[in-house]
Formats: structure tokens, sequence, C-alpha cells
């Protein structure tokens, strides 16, 4: 079983009738790197909860590395480590002191906590500032502290929740290492949380996109570009008038065609393939942009395109 995930049919509601989560299905195999994305609101945060046993489902199955969260909730919290928004870190404890803790409350004995606290600052790159006092840590320290404090007993899984919100950009490249390492060379299955669509592209195996308590699009990052996503070709005219032409022209091409000022953008499936067909167009015309540039959809067109087309149409898509 080792660190699997599966949620199957999982429906939470809240008091005042507040349906958070309707119906999500799910499977994380065993050393995934899995993201979860979603606008604010969408239901990340409840499915995270379920997850790590915080609050229970209303119905539905959740089973974290074989254990089923409602009947064995404490073998789950054993397979698992949990970084939330929150850092609960004690700021009048010093980093050294907090990590001999966590490990004292895993079962380590006096000797081999120290031994264990010692390993994960270095770890976390926090040997120089094992003994100040946590309160006086930065953002990023803390945040680094955060994450050796989900490790100390070697979980399976690691849930991370935004785990870089508010980081600059040197301290997220430190966490984003380091979560690297764990999945890579470890084996540790992970399920994040972020805002940051660039960093689950960069890390993720794959994605789950929920939207109003739906799960609206899964697949790794080139199965939702190629399902969801469009290429941009964008035309640079030196006038107006000349844009004004080619949108005329090309207005049938693609999926849309927008027109601002001198620049023209055409969103297609298929750009390269579109080029030739369009250089022809323009050409018939007499219309010779000077700049064209074709750009591949990025997992923030993905986004806007999935939770918009459900906004309005009320699709889901899987
Ligand atoms: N304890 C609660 N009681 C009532 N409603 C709740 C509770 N917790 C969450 N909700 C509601 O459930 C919905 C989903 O919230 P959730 O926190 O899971 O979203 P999220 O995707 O994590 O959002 P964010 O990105 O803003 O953290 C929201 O409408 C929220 O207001």
């Amino acid at each position: 079983m080792g660190g699997t995930i599966h949620v199957e049919n999982v429906i939470k509601t809240f008091k005042g009738n507040v349906q958070a989560v309707k119906g999500v299905s799910f499977d994380i195999g065993d050393g995934e790197f899995f993201a979860f994305l979603g606008p604010n609101g969408a239901g990340k945060s409840t499915t995270v909860q379920m997850l790590t046993t915080l609050i229970k489902p209303t119905s539905g199955q959740l089973t974290v590395a074989g254990f089923d969260v409602r009947k064995d909730p404490e073998k789950v919290r054993l397979e698992i480590g949990v970084a939330l928004q929150e850092t609960g870190i004690d700021p009048d404890l010093k980093g050294i002191e907090l990590l001999e803790f966590q490990a004292r409350l895993f079962g380590f004995s006096k000797k081999s906590a120290r031994i264990r606290a010692e390993e994960l600052l270095e770890l976390v790159g926090l040997t120089e500032d094992a003994d100040r006092l946590s309160g006086k840590y930065s953002g990023g320290m803390r945040r680094r502290l955060d994450l050796a404090m989900t490790l100390v007993h070697q979980p399976k899984i690691l849930f991370l929740d935004e785990p870089t919100t508010g980081l600059d950009p040197s301290n997220r490249q430190t966490i984003w290492k380091e979560i690297k390492r764990l999945n890579k060379e470890e084996g540790t299955t992970i399920f994040l949380t972020t805002q940051y669509l660039e960093e689950a592209d960069q890390l993720a195996d794959r994605i789950s996109i929920i939207n109003k308590g739906e799960i609206v699009a899964t697949g790794t990052t080139n199965e939702l570009k190629r399902t969801f996503g469009f290429d941009a070709i964008f035309l640079q005219f030196e006038t107006e008038e000349q844009a004004q032409k080619a949108h005329y022209a090309t207005n049938h091409l693609g999926r849309n065609v927008e027109l601002v000022k001198n620049e023209l953008t055409i969103f297609a499936e298929n750009g390269t393939t579109l080029l030739v067909e369009l250089i022809r167009l323009l050409g018939d015309q007499q219309l010779y942009p000077t700049t064209l540039n074709v750009q591949p959809p990025s997992l923030d067109d993905v986004f806007i395109q999935v939770t918009k087309e459900q906004e309005k149409e009320g699709v889901a898509y899987e």
C-alpha cells in the first residue's frame, strides 16, 4: 500500500448546509508528486483536512497509506507529515528544541531525538540557526523549520498546504529543492496545494484542479495543456489600420482572435500548423507583421479555462 491515497465520492457539508466538497474522487500512487489546485474557496483545504484526519467527511471513502481515515485515524497520522498554511511553531523555543520535542512526541529516545533534530536542521539549511529562538526566524526560515518538523518520523506521505506562499524566490527554491529531493530520492508521496501554478507545473507528476467542490480536470501538465490550453499566435503591425485589416482577414481562424490597438492574438489548438495559412492570408492582403511569435499554452491558461468554463456552462471535465 505504501504512500497511496484513495478518495472516492467524498462529500463534506458544513453546518449551515455549505457543501464544500461535492463528490470528489481521485487516486494517488506510491511515490507520486500530486498537486491539488483551485481558486479560493474551491475546497482544497477541506479535502486536505479530511485526508489528514483533522475533520471527518460527511460521506464517501478516504484511504491514506492503506488506512481508512475514519476507522484508523491514529494509524494514518503515523504515516503522514503535515505542513499547513499556519505554522504552529512556538516562538519561545529554539529551532533545535522544537525538533527534539517533536521527535520525542514520535517516541524517539532523548539521545536519538537530538541526533534526528541535528540531521533535519542540516537538511533544511538551519544548522547555524539551531540555537536561535524560532520567534526570531525570518518567514523563510520558519517555513524550512516547519518542513523539518513534518519530516521527523520519516512519513511516507507529505501534505504541503501552500508551503511557499509569501516567500522570496531564493527561499522558495530551497523549499522546492528539498521537496523534490524527498520525492525523487526517498520516494515520499507528495500532496501539494499551491497558488503558484508555475510551482505545480515544474514539480508535479500529476495535477487535479478543483472548482466549487468538484474536480474539473486531472492529468499531467502536458495532458492538461493539450486538452484545455491553446497556442497563442501574437502579431504586431506597424499601424492600427493594418491590424484591423488583419483581424478581418483572420477572424475565422483558431478559437478566438483578439485585437488590441496594433496587436492581434489568435488562440488555436495547433498554432504552428495554422501559421502557414495565416501567412498566406495576410500575404494576399499585402499585410506584413513587424513581430510574429507563437506561445505554447501555460498552466495558467488551463486553470483559467477550466474554472471559467465550469462557471459558464456547468460542464465537469475529468
Ligand atoms: N468550518 C467551515 N464551516 C463552514 N464553511 C466552511 C468551513 N470551512 C470551509 N468552509 C467553506 O467551504 C468552502 C471551501 O473552503 P476551503 O477552505 O476548502 O477552500 P480552499 O480551496 O482551501 O480555499 P483557499 O484557497 O482560499 O484556502 C468555502 O466556501 C468555505 O467558505
